[in-house]
Formats: C-alpha cells, sequence, structure tokens
C-alpha cells in the first residue's frame, strides 16, 4: 500500500517559555504532515523533535521528508529508523489516522481531548508556582507538576515548603528536576519528600521526583529509589524506546515517563507495555493538536495505573489549533 505524501514545517511561540534545568525553551518547531491514501482517506501526523532529549534534530526530520516526496510505503514506514524516532511516531500515527479514518478534516482533530484520563497542570519554575498554581486549580487540575533544579536547592525547598502548605487538600505534587541535580541536592529532595509525605497533616502528596539525576547517573538514581520512599520517575533517561527497554533490563522498576512524541514507533511502544506491566506517567513534548491526539490515544490505551498524563488542559500556544492548521494547510 502506498501513500501520497505532504508535509509542512511548522513554527509556534509559546504563550509562557518553558523554563528547566535545561535552559529557557521558546519556540516550538516541528512537521506537520498528512498522508491519502487511493480512495482519498486522510490521516494526519506530527514529527515534533526534542534534540536534547535524545531526539533526531529538526533538520534531519525534514532531510527525511524530502528524500521521501511524493509518496511513501507502508513498509518504509514501519522500517524508519531508531535513530528516527519522532519521525517513526508522526508517520505511523497519520497511517493509523487514515486506516481508522479518523480525521477526514481538522474538524476530527480538534475534538476534544479524552475525559477518561486526568491531566497534570504544569507550574512554572521558582517562586511564580506559587500564585500559578489557582488559575490551574481553577480550571480542573488536582495534579500539578513543578520544575525545579532552576534555582538554589535551599531556595526551591523553602518555596516547597510554602507551595505544599497553600494547595488544597488531596491535590498531588510532581517535582521534574530535568537532571539537574547533583547525589547530594538529590538525597536533600526525597529526604524532605520523605518527610513530607510522612506527615498525614498535610494534604498534599508528593507524587513523585522526575529525573533528580542525569542520565548518565542510573545506578545513583537506582540507589535513591531503593533509599526513600518518595517515588522516582526516569524522564530523560527512558526518552526512547530504546533506552525504556535498556533501564527496565538493568532493573528499573520506578516510574517510567513516556513521550509518546519522541520515544519512538507507536506500535512497538505498545507491544513493550503490554509485556511489561510499567508503572507509566505519559507526558506532552509540547506538540501541537495533531501530535496530542494521537500521544493521547496512546496514553488512554496503554495507561496501566490512573497517573494524571502531563498534557495540560490548556494548549501551550496562544492561537487556537483549528485557525493554526487551516492557515498552515
Ligand atoms: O510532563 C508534563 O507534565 C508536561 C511536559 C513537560 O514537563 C516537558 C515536556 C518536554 C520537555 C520538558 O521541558 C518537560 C519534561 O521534562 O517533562
Ligand atoms: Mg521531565
Amino acid at each position: 500500500m502506498h501513500y501520497k505524501f505532504e508535509f509542512r514545517p511548522y513554527q509556534r511561540k509559546f504563550v509562557r517559555a518553558v523554563v528547566t534545568s535545561h535552559g529557557m525553551w521558546e519556540i516550538r518547531e516541528g512537521i506537520i504532515l498528512c498522508l491519502t491514501d487511493e480512495s482519498g482517506k486522510v490521516g494526519w501526523g506530527e514529527i515534533a523533535p526534542i534534540t536534547w532529549f535524545g531526539s533526531e534534530t529538526l533538520e534531519q526530520a525534514l532531510n527525511f521528508c524530502r528524500q521521501l516526496l511524493p509518496e511513501i510505503r507502508e513498509e518504509t514506514i514501519f522500517s524508519i529508523p531508531d535513530d528516527l524516532p519522532a519521525c517513526q511516531f508522526g508517520f505511523e500515527s497519520a497511517l493509523q489516522g487514515v486506516r481508522e479514518s479518523r480525521s477526514e478534516d481538522f474538524e476530527l482533530l480538534i475534538s476534544p481531548p479524552p475525559a477518561s484520563v486526568t491531566y497534570s497542570g504544569l507550574l512554572p519554575a521558582g517562586e511564580t508556582a506559587l500564585e500559578a498554581w489557582q488559575r490551574l486549580w481553577q480550571q480542573g487540575y488536582s495534579t500539578f507538576k513543578w520544575k525545579i533544579a532552576v534555582y538554589p536547592t535551599s531556595v526551591e525547598l523553602k518555596i516547597l515548603e510554602s507551595l505544599v502548605q497553600s494547595l488544597p487538600a488531596s491535590t498531588k505534587l510532581r517535582l521534574d528536576a530535568n537532571g539537574g541535580l547533583n547525589f547530594e541536592e538529590a538525597n536533600l529532595w526525597l529526604t524532605t519528600c520523605d518527610k513530607l509525605n510522612a506527615n498525614s497533616e498535610l494534604p498534599v502528596e508528593i507524587e513523585f521526583i522526575e529525573q533528580p539525576l542525569a542520565v548518565d547517573q542510573f545506578s545513583a538514581m537506582l540507589e535513591l529509589s531503593r533509599r526513600y520512599q518518595s517515588a522516582i520517575a526516569l524522564d530523560e533517561s527512558t526518552a526512547t524506546l530504546k533506552q525504556l527497554e535498556y533501564y527496565y533490563n538493568q532493573g528499573w522498576r520506578g516510574i517510567f515517563v513516556i513521550k509518546p512524541g519522541i520515544v519512538g514507533s507507536p506500535s512497538r511502544l505498545c507491544q513493550f507495555c503490554q509485556h511489561h506491566k510499567i508503572d507509566a506517567v505519559f507526558s506532552s513534548v509540547f506538540e501541537t493538536i495533531v501530535g496530542r491526539k494521537a500521544a493521547l490515544q496512546l496514553a488512554t490505551e496503554l495507561s496501566q495505573y490512573n497517573r494524571a498524563v502531563g498534557f495540560g488542559i490548556n494548549h501551550y500556544f496562544a492561537e487556537d489549533d483549528a485557525v493554526w492548521l487551516e492557515n498552515l494547510w
């Protein structure tokens, strides 16, 4: 089976720059692709790389698309190399869309997100988190993720104290260090989290610390996961399917953050998750509605535990997705 193939690169400015220990991220760049089969059925996909997480670069993805035009065969889609995981996701999602004729036109793409999952809202780094949470709380979030390892640990631990005192009862707080802590700081954070979680007076649960140490510190993170009660989630460490499998085989049984947009082939991800009952948290790559729809579909199918998905209900961009997509295409 072969498909007519078209693609458009895009750039979209975030409403609010994403500040992490990797730095400041202001513009999301990616590719929207469209496959059309012989009967005229259409499927949409998105290639949204995060190079500093280990996916391909945008340039590599663009070169891959350019050398394919004007059509692509099904077997080519399932043999996209593993060093192009965002392309694997984009093309397979589009193929799925054609097969399910899920998105003949944009309207179907823009349909509301699946209600069956709960969402985690992203809190900005630093003390702005102290007032940012109310707006998200009013929008219905009860799980929040706060970026840490952006300011000195002593400063952030002070803010954490006020944050846990002000968050409403039965809310959950995730802490994402993006690999920016050293071993001593990670111990300090985890000791604090254990203390907070042991305090039954406190209405908030620290759900987990995400990627406390750098990717090359796996054995230290394994050691931390044995030393503390508070859960640890690998994110940058398990950014691609190859890494997911590797660290599972290395004995990781903590939480795995899965970013469908860059992890690679959705069909192979399904096989892995069906084989191994991993504790997974599905997370956005700050994609547009095209990639988001496919990623949320996967999250809904594969979530074993009812952990909130990191796809904040509000999109990350200023202009409306439907308008943006119409103008792009
Ligand atoms: O997972 C979430 O709650 C939202 C997505 C998110 O936090 C991220 C998306 C992409 C890159 C990173 O900046 C960041 C992360 O580290 O998880
Ligand atoms: Mg993360």
